[in-house]
């Protein structure tokens, strides 16, 4: 645990230093970790979870794309790859990464398999904190642990691979053992984490779910939407408008901010651009502040877990998911997109 100072408030946390891999070799050495679901997290964890040297299995629907998929990436059927049910019965740590809505389906099957002195680790404290509306309670007699990888798990293999690693939080909802908490951190740093910082399962899903309908996913989208129409509706054409919003945006100054901050960002843009934006932020911030406020109110009411629930079990569900994201991807804004992408790689070749 290293005390650090996050602009001016103290926080402790744990980093690949304090917590170096073969301590968590080493501690998890006797387990048997299964991940059940090879959706985005289940891959991503599997992995480097493997690559780092743990015993690792998967449980997956056998008779899934996904399956096909785990098998391609090397688990081989019935040595480390098996139905979701005997994976969860082999494993002594039970990784709960179906969807949130395959985990309240599959529970009371799970729920069978967490004999006690096993552990019960998930990615999202969604299950256990609207188990009014999920029905998961854990057993009494086992660990519940929560890492939660703060990006894709897409992300999370990609960096792994790249030597690099996702912050995550970790949280403790159940410590049968005594030793829940070296666990969970164990597992974070085996999943491939950057630094751990500590949350609860409740803390960790209010933030989640406001952070992706807010600035990380819907806002992102929906501002962008706004922006591109007001440009074309003033006369700009469709390359203006992308270029203008979203082109640069991903490529040139997101990661200047990545890199070294929002300062940084202005920094390098021109001092027109500069005063502008510093004269701006406050409006889009005053205009955003009632909606992220009823966001995070929705969220802690448990109205959004509601919706998801709902929406998540009717049973032409995905078919549905896929015509909204096909109307997303068909639109002028996306399609002009996916052109200027098509064109990137014309640029990257031409030498100087
Ligand atoms: N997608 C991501 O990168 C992130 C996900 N999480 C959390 O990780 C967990 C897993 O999420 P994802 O990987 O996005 O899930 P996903 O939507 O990709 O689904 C994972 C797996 O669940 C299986 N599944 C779904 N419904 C099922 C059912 N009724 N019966 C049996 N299997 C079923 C699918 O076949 C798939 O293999 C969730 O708790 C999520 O909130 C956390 C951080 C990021
Ligand atoms: C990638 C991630 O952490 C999200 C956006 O919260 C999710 O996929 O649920
Ligand atoms: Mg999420
Ligand atoms: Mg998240």
């Amino acid at each position: 645990m290293a005390t650090i100072n996050f602009g001016g408030v103290d926080e402790t946390v744990i980093t690949r230093d304090e917590f170096p891999l073969f301590k968590a070799q080493e501690f998890l050495k006797d387990e048997t970790i299964a991940v059940l679901g090879y959706g985005v997290q289940g891959p991503g964890q599997a992995l480097n979870l493997r690559d780092n040297g743990f015993n690792v299995i998967v449980g997956q629907r056998e008779d899934s794309a996904s399956w096909q998929k785990a098998v391609e990436d090397g688990w081989v059927p019935s040595e480390t790859l098996f139905g979701l049910e005997e994976a969860a019965e082999r494993g002594t740590i039970v990784c709960y990464l179906l969807s949130d809505a395959g985990q309240i389906a599959l529970w009371p099957t799970i729920k069978e398999k967490l004999t006690p002195g096993k552990t019960l680790y998930f990615s999202h404290g969604f299950g256990v904190t609207f188990n009014d509306q999920t029905g998961i309670v854990p057993p009494k007699d086992i660990d519940v642990i929560l890492v939660a990888p703060k990006g894709s798990g897409t992300s999370l293999r990609r960096l792994f691979v790249a030597g690099g690693g996702l912050n995550s939080s970790f949280a403790i909802f159940q410590d049968a053992s005594g030793e829940a908490f070296t666990k969970a951190t164990a597992l974070g740093i085996g999943v491939g984490s950057g630094y751990l910082f500590q949350t609860d399962f409740k803390k960790e899903v209010y933030s989640d779910l406001t952070g992706e309908r807010g600035v990380l996913m819907g806002a992102l989208a929906g501002i962008i939407e706004a922006q591109y129409q007001v440009l074309r509706q003033r006369g700009h054409s469709p390359s203006e408008a992308f270029n203008e919003t979203v082109e640069e945006l991903t490529q040139s100054l997101v990661p200047l901010v990545g890199e070294n901050g929002m300062d940084w960002m202005f920094a390098n843009c021109s001092v027109t651009a500069q005063r502008g934006a510093l004269d701006w932020k406050g409006k889009f911030r005053e205009a955003t502040l009632p909606v992220l406020n009823d966001l995070y109110d929705s969220v802690a009411s448990g109205a959004e877990a509601k919706r998801t629930i709902e929406r998540g079990s009717t049973p032409d569900y995905r078919e549905k998911l896929q015509e909204e994201l096909k109307e997303v991807r068909e639109s002028e804004l996306w399609q002009t997109g996916a052109k200027v992408r098509e064109l990137r790689s014309n640029t990257t070749n031409v030498e100087a």
